[in-house]
């Protein structure tokens, strides 16, 4: 077992943070159960990464935004992952995590953190407001991975899950130090 990751789950009220990490540890979400508002909790969870190995993870569910409340800043320094949710029956809730990945690039102070997008209640199709495939394209543009899925149906949230652990938890490639005890010239690779 490797180091201990932290990762913030992040985005406005009732989008489904909550019910995402508890169907994807415990598997007991029922999807419109009632609701609890959340301060802050922790969740320890040991996920598997594609390399095979498992890793222990500290999810920190966070309080859900709403009208005048901030998103507290020392999240964006302590957290080696992000994962930001918001709900495909929500345009608000998409824009205010787009807002959120701005501020995580602005603000963090590590070099690296992985950051996953989920587009939650995937079974609400009728009332989709957010277009899949936009919301695919802004996530390319920023470089960084998007999951439409539903935390009545925790099949849809084991890839992500299994690549923001694998992610954080990669093993530096040599490659990264290119000079030591190699006298030839020009022998760095760039990282992907
Ligand atoms: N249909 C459907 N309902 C969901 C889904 N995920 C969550 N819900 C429901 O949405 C409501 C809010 O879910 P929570 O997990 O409490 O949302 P949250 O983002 O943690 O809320 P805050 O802690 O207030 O920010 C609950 O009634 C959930 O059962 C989903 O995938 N599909």
């Amino acid at each position: 077992m490797g180091k201990s990751c932290k990762v913030v789950l992040c985005g406005l009220a009732s989008v489904g943070k909550t019910a995402v990490v508890e169907q994807l540890l415990y598997g007991n979400h029922v999807a419109g159960s009632d609701m609890i508002e959340t301060l802050e909790d922790i969740y320890i969870g040991s996920i598997e990464t594609d390399r095979g190995t498992r890793e222990q993870v500290r999810f920190y569910d966070t309080r859900g935004l709403r009208d005048g409340v901030e998103f507290p800043r020392h999240y964006y320094t302590f957290a080696d992952g992000f994962i930001l949710v918001y709900s495909i029956d929500s345009k608000e809730s998409f824009t205010r995590m787009e807002a959120l990945k701005k501020d995580i690039d602005r603000y963090r102070d590590k070099k690296e953190v992985t950051i996953v997008v989920l587009g939650n209640k995937l079974d609400l199709q009728e009332h989709r407001c957010v277009d899949a495939e936009v919301a695919q394209q802004w996530a390319r543009q920023e470089k960084v991975r998007l999951w439409e899925v539903s935390a009545a149906d925790r099949r849809t949230l084991i890839e992500p899950f299994v690549h923001l652990a694998s992610k954080m938890t990669q093993p530096q490639s040599k490659s990264s130090f290119p000079l030591s005890r190699n006298k030839n010239k020009g022998s760095g690779s760039q990282d992907s």
